[in-house]
């Protein structure tokens, strides 16, 4: 066993409903592991689990090699941030975060000094005398996470942590919590709905759908490699077209796309004649009228630009009606008239190892 935490088929069962559903995980010491997945997937419960508060109905769970299943949340050594932070509003902030160590037995002066050095960590060494209620949002998530992390655990477990803050806080304190992890150098599992936060903060993520792991790996994996069209709808968007194999050559895949004929080279090649294929919008281009590019081109009609600011995105119809998106970053000073004109007919270029391929489901 090699893991700090070990989960062992682990089950949760809500009555009839199924939470989660034979679940193996391993998680390395000193890892950023996210938990990510859509409304009711289950990665609350199986942080619950790891917390000890919520009982796995089959299963165990190991915490540094030790069967830690049957165990109350205090008497594991890892620590829960909650959504709301739950701060107690007629405690100050030093009260708020030297409370647990209280708990534990800790002298006064002792709590009072690891305290100072947790605020100091997470950035706000001078509130410690404040009331939680003149505090601002981001400033109470951290002292939550300051209250979280003085008892020294060795996994924090954080649960939807930024959920609570505008757009334009949470991105500063995604980048602000991923440094106080590399800092701390404990274990964090952080569960998000939020694929672009998974990405950003992790050094690993499990994509969960329906209670069971989708696919696990580093964000550039999952990104450049979806295993499933779930995984590639879930994270970032993907053009998804039905497509049929005419030859196959080890990693090569010839594929035919609205009659006209495409190459992949993926290295996940589905052991099935019934495919379809996922392309990034940002991993194609429309190719310059002087381009004379033959190989790996589809041919489309340009039928809508929607401008997003720093980019792009063209919707072009192939052939016989399907439709492709492409998302461009747009260069200094170039507006949507400099682009080719609805109804143009374009070429669009795509290399062959941008061109995922996948199981046709339904
Ligand atoms: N206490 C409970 N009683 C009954 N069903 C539950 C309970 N807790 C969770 N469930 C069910 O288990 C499944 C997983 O729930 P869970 O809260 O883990 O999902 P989640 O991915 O964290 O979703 P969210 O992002 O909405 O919190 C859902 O179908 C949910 O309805």
């Amino acid at each position: 066993m090699s893991g700090i935490i070990e989960l062992r088929n682990i089950s949760k069962h809500f009555g009839s409903v199924i939470g989660i559903d034979h679940v193996d995980l391993s998680v390395e010491d000193g890892e950023f592991l996210t938990l990510l997945g859509p409304s009711g997937c289950g990665k609350s419960t199986l942080l619950r689990m790891i917390g000890g508060f919520e009982e796995p109905t089959t299963g165990s769970i190991f915490l540094s090699g030790q069967d830690v299943t049957d165990l109350p949340p205090q008497k594991r050594d890892v620590n829960m941030m909650f959504q709301d932070y739950a701060l107690f509003p007629h405690m100050t902030v030093g009260q708020n975060i030297a409370y647990g160590l209280k708990m534990k037995g800790v002298g006064k002066a002792d709590a009072l000094q690891k305290a100072k050095a947790a605020l100091e960590l997470v950035g706000l060494p001078d509130k410690i005398d404040q009331m939680p209620h003149q505090m601002s949002g981001g400033q109470r998530q951290r002292i939550a996470l300051a209250r979280a992390i003085v008892r020294e655990p060795k996994v924090l477990l954080l649960d939807e942590p930024l959920s609570a803050l505008d757009a334009n806080l949470r991105e500063q304190m995604q980048v602000e919590l991923k440094h106080i992890h590399d800092k701390l150098g404990i274990t964090f599992i952080m569960v998000t709905h939020d694929q672009r936060e998974a990405l950003v903060m992790s050094d690993r993520v499990i994509v969960m759908e329906r209670g069971r792991i989708a696919q696990d790996g580093s964000p550039q994996d999952l990104y450049e490699h979806p295993k499933t069209t779930y995984v590639a709808n879930f994270i970032g968007t993907t053009n998804f077209m039905p497509a049929r194999i005419t030859a196959r050559n080890g990693i090569e895949t010839h594929l035919e796309i609205a009659g006209q004929s495409l190459l992949a080279r993926y290295d996940r090649v589905p052991d099935t004649e019934n495919i379809q294929i996922g392309i990034r919008p940002e991993k194609a281009h429309i190719l310059d009228a002087e381009s004379t590019t033959k190989s790996n081109v589809l041919v489309g009609r340009v039928a809508e630009h929607i401008y997003h600011g720093s980019s792009l995105r063209t919707t072009i119809k192939l052939t016989d009606g399907i439709e492709f998106h492409i998302d461009a970053m747009l260069p200094l000073g170039m507006a949507r008239a400099d682009v080719s004109g609805i109804g143009a007919e374009v070429r669009i270029g795509i290399e062959p190892e941008n061109v995922f391929l996948f199981e046709r489901e339904g």
